[in-house]
């Protein structure tokens, strides 16, 4: 039988003054990741050629040659200083972002891994998105998505899944946003993901509960009592668990990620806020994780980790999550390219 190619990927560098071209290069460097897919570099030819020649001698990892890859160009007209915030930075990775998503919705592609971008460069280039999450979101046309990370456990292929049902949002805006239909819209949105990128019909997900110890009954707060439990109880089937007090939430998910004995571990997990599902997230699997968009007509995913400008141009950066986002948009690529062949035809 004749074997299917793998899947283009567009691959975004981010922000040029970050760490995002040190882990693109040191990523396609690596020839499991071109096994996975074709890949398409979206930056900026010159820069990827200077990070090359500046980083062949300092780092401890393969480089791929940028002369080798196959790169849509976007011309930078001004030098960029690594380990900087820079306007034009922003404006650069902002273009790469947004040609990468244009070359993936007419098909040349069939997803984006981006590379990070830095916030405040966006901000002071003009760009007023809380991330490039929404950026995706708003070119699919997408109401509803989410910030899912998933990581396999280096031990035993555990994998580990956080969706966030809030994003981007000062803390004290947490407790207003978090009401009853978008912790519903985000529970669904997890249960169809979970259906079809990752073919689990029947899993089980626990919630966080936002206060300590969920509440204590109302006394350390109500909304467990008020509604999340109700919610929780009321859910189809006998798929959802929690609220669980928080600090106790990823015991059982450590344990299974270390490949320890361990009861009950979910096969995914809703945490209220950023931080209280990226904490657990990055201290168990930071070179693991990826970040994934759900809900989007493409697929996105995107390595865990920021542009860490504080060890840019410095060859250290490592690549272990860049090379997980290349293997898990493949991964969903292929899913759904099989889904879309099984389907039947439209009359
Ligand atoms: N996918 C994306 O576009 C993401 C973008 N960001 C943005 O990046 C910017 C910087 O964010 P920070 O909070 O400083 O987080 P960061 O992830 O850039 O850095 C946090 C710490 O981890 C280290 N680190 C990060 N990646 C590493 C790697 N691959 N190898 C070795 N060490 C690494 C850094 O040196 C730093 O000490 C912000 O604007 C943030 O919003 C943050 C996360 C994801
Ligand atoms: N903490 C995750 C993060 O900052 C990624 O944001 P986005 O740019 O993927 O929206």
């Amino acid at each position: 039988m004749q074997q299917t190619p793998p899947p283009f990927l567009a691959i975004t560098i981010g922000d040029p003054a970050g760490i995002g071209p040190e882990v693109v290069l040191k990523a396609l460097a690596d020839d499991t990741v071109h096994g996975l897919c074709r890949p398409l570099v979206f930056g900026s030819h010159r820069l990827l050629e200077q990070a090359y020649l500046y980083l062949r001698a300092l780092s401890p990892d393969p480089l791929a040659n940028p002369d080798d890859l196959e790169i849509v160009d976007l011309p930078s007209s001004q030098p960029i200083e690594t380990g900087k915030l820079c306007a034009h930075a922003g404006d650069l990775s902002f273009a790469y972002l947004q040609a990468a998503i244009e070359a993936t919705q007419v098909g040349r592609c069939a997803g984006v891994v981006t590379a990070p971008i830095h916030k405040s460069a966006w901000h002071l280039a003009g760009h007023r998105y809380p991330g490039q999450t929404e950026v995706l979101a708003r070119a699919c046309g997408a109401e509803r998505y989410g910030m899912l990370f998933v990581a396999r456990s280096p031990v035993n292929g555990w994998p580990l899944r956080v969706l966030l049902a809030t994003t981007h949002i000062p803390l004290a805006a947490v407790p207003t946003t978090l009401i009853p239909e978008l912790v519903r819209s985000k529970l669904a949105l997890l249960f169809d993901s979970l259906d079809c990128d990752f073919g689990l019909s029947d899993p089980q997900v626990a919630v966080a509960g936002l206060n300590p110890h969920s509440g204590e009954n109302g006394q350390l707060g109500s909304e467990e009592r008020d509604w999340l439990a109700p919610l929780i109880a009321d859910w189809p089937g006998d798929r959802l668990l929690g609220p669980v007090p928080p600090d106790t939430l990823w015991i059982e998910a450590a344990r299974a990620w270390a490949g320890t004995a361990h009861h009950g571990a979910c096969d995914a997990y809703l945490a209220l806020y950023h931080d209280q599902g990226l904490i657990p997230v990055k201290m168990l699997a930071f070179d693991q994780a990826v970040n994934t968009t759900i809900g989007l007509s493409i697929v996105r995913t995107s390595p865990d980790h920021g542009t860490a400008f504080d060890i840019a141009g410095r060859g250290i950066a490592r690549p272990q999550s860049m090379v997980a986002a290349v293997a898990l948009a493949a991964e969903l690529a292929n899913r759904r390219a099989a889904r879309s062949l099984a389907a039947p035809a439209a009359l």
